[in-house]
């Protein structure tokens, strides 16, 4: 088991920042889930940590042992760690058992064969040993990617997109492998992905990256309830933003000027300029005028629900909001909107109160 803590790290390709000035620090034995949108620097971040990438600047502690830093860079043999691949990176012409004994060649013959039938079990494919890759589903190879990973034993485990050959069905039987065998295994996990929902499911403590920077490292119920800024808001749960002003603050709740209306929503806002952050679920179709107003701009049918798509009517600036409604709604309607939930964040530059925030409504 290992944890990992990066100061200032940076890594610059040219003109661009993959990773800019990093501060991350994951307890040992955690799942952690990097997620972000594509490019922000998740995979350099991680080829980082694996020591595949030298650092421009900051420092690298894995264990509490420094392995890169000013003058110092340990290979990625030496840092006791190990890799899982989206393409799983097996050997064809091995067995899958040959696979997994990869990298234990300092061990003796029945040393090598007790770890690699105790790797294989734990990934369920010990009927499966003397098989070649090609001979398995995607979902057998990428567990003997790693079962030839969990064989060596490392403190820490780096997965870049695992998951992203596998069909939707097998992804979700394969999330709860990855947690199940985390758990036995007590290693640290780094899984890097771009799909929120598979983050948020699987992991103890997600890392949203944007633009090479972390905006935010929390539990997943956190990062979904109480993103720290308006990018998380917007990135996870389909949540958008809404330019509101902040009135006043008590308690962790907000006022909030919501054009001709006042709302008090759960927030971190001083009073000035400030976004109401909202998910679909925080909303729901008023019986009457409700706290915003909006007119309805657009309608689909998803899951057994009419989603309609409404523009805020008197807020500058605003993205359409979505609200689900059990009948169709004509288009150009105006409705009322009932906010449910919500959490507020102050604009940039505006006060923050420190205060610590109580749940957000609906939570
Ligand atoms: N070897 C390289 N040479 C030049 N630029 C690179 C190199 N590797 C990454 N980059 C750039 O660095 C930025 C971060 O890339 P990175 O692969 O880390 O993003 P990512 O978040 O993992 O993206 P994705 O989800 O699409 O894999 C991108 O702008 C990318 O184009």
């Amino acid at each position: 088991m290992a944890d990992i803590k990066t100061e200032k790290l940076s890594l610059r390709f040219g003109g661009t920042a993959a990773v800019d000035g990093v501060d991350l620090a994951v307890p040992e034995a955690t799942f952690f889930a990097l997620l972000g949108p594509s490019g922000c620097g998740k995979t350099t971040l991680l080829r980082l940590i694996a020591g595949l990438e030298r650092p421009d600047g900051g420092t690298i502690r894995l264990g509490g042992r420094p392995v890169a830093g000013a003058g110092l860079f340990v290979e990625p043999g030496e840092r006791c760690l190990g890799m899982v691949f989206q393409s799983y990176a097996l050997w064809p012409h091995m067995t899958v058992a040959g696979n997994v004994a990869f990298g234990l060649n300092r061990l003796s013959g029945p040393d090598r064969a007790r770890r690699v039938a105790e790797a294989l079990r734990s990934v369920g494919l010990e009927e499966f040993a003397r098989r070649r890759p090609h001979e398995l589903s995607g979902g057998q190879r990428q567990r003997v990617a790693l079962a030839r990973s969990l064989a060596v034993r490392p403190g820490l485990i780096l997965l870049d997109e695992p998951l992203a050959n596998l069909d939707a069905h097998l992804r979700q039987s394969m999330l709860a492998e990855f947690r199940r065998i985390h758990h036995q295994s007590g290693t640290t996990f780094v899984f890097v992905t771009h799909d929120q929902s598979e983050a948020l499911s699987v992991a103890g403590l997600v890392g949203v990256m944007n633009r090479g920077r972390l905006e935010q490292v929390a539990p997943p119920d956190q990062v979904f309830r109480r993103p720290a800024t308006p990018m998380v808001a917007r990135f996870v749960g389909q949540g958008c933003t809404l330019p509101v002003e902040a009135l006043s603050t008590s308690d962790g709740r907000v006022i909030v000027r919501l054009g001709p209306r006042n709302a008090e929503v759960p927030g971190v806002a001083g009073p000035g300029p400030a976004w109401l952050c909202l998910r679909p679920r925080d909303l729901r179709l008023a019986e009457g005028a409700g706290d915003i107003a909006a007119r309805v701009i657009g309608l689909r049918f998803e899951g057994g629900d009419h989603v309609l798509s409404a523009l805020p009517e008197g807020i500058d600036a605003a993205d359409p909001l979505e609200v689900r409604s059990e009948m169709p709604v004509a288009l150009g309607t105006l409705i009322g909107l009932s906010l449910k939930g919500g959490w507020v964040l102050p604009r940039e530059g505006a006060a923050r109160t420190v205060a610590a925030a109580p749940q957000p409504v609906g939570a």
